[in-house]
């Protein structure tokens, strides 16, 4: 995530800012775009592959089934990685339009907003063997699209008791949640109560897996726009999931040094 200089400062966007401001065709631009791809690191690449891997050693297949990713904007990527894992996949957000790019993307309605295939390709090169053919990127993303048509696109909002209702009361086997909650929260009180919330959609025994932007103040939204982060430590982090009650001991933690990035995978108690 981009640092900012004090001018900008005064641009920043706030919380309540994005079901009106969020764009979601620029930020898919700015970070999943073929040069995007090409030039940056996007860490999340490297993490949930390896969390997957993960999960089918340790998981039965029947402890697997759904997954719920809460906050995912118009990205898919989460489907991607996760779709040797599980059977069913949920995506949710707050933003309208983020939800419209998700289910065009469901319908395989030609679309500006990003081709996908750079994105598979460094999935494809973290999963290991050699580099996919078109056939096979296409494969990857047909079978992430089966399961989100069987799951579904719904609404989210963080800071409700009921993060998702149309989850009616159904819990997931595994809750991921990528670089949102920072974004959703002004303060720590939030945060906490926010991760809570969300808790209420996993099973105890289920896997959380949380990407978190740490000690920034602000992100790129696009190449023009900027958001507000709520300023995060790994200490702050750990100490949420603890109180809502994770099992932050036995975590398996992703931190890429100087990438100001932190990725967990917990078991709910
Ligand atoms: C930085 S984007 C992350 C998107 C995606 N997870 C990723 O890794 O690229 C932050 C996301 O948080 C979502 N968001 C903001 N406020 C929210 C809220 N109150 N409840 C749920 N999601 C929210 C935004 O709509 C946006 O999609």
């Amino acid at each position: 995530m981009a640092e900012n200089s004090s001018e900008e400062q005064e641009a920043v966007l706030q919380p309540k800012d994005y079901c009106k401001l969020f764009d979601p065709d620029a930020y898919l631009q700015f970070y999943f775009s073929q040069n995007a791809i090409e030039d940056g690191t996007r860490v999340s690449l490297f993490a949930l592959p390896v969390f997957a891997q993960i999960m089918i050693q340790q998981m039965r297949p029947t402890e697997r089934e759904t997954l719920l990713d809460i906050g995912a904007g118009p990205t898919v990527y989460s489907a991607l990685c996760f779709r040797d894992v599980c059977r069913q996949i949920h995506l949710a957000d707050y933003v309208e339009r983020n939800l419209e790019v998700l289910r065009k993307w469901v319908r395989k309605e030609p679309s500006e907003s990003v081709d996908w295939q750079p994105t598979i390709r460094v999935i494809k090169r973290t999963e290991g063997g050699p580099p996919p053919t078109n056939q096979v990127c296409e494969e990857v993303e047909e079978k992430a699209r089966g399961l989100v048509k069987s799951g579904g696109i719904h609404f989210a909002d963080v800071h409700q008791f009921d993060v998702v209702p149309e989850m009616q009361g159904v819990l997931v086997d595994v809750l991921v949640s990528i670089f949102t909650l920072e974004s959703a929260c002004k303060n720590y009180e939030e945060y906490r109560q926010c991760v809570k919330n969300m808790m209420r959609h996993l099973r105890s025994g289920g896997r959380f897996i949380i990407g978190s932007v740490l000690e920034d103040n602000v992100y790129n939204s696009g190449s023009k726009t900027i958001f507000h982060l709520l300023n995060l430590t790994e200490e702050i982090v750990i100490e949420a999931l603890e109180e809502a009650g994770l099992d932050t001991k036995n975590a398996k933690k992703y931190v890429l040094d100087g990438e100001g990035v932190m990725f967990m995978m917990c078991t709910k108690n």
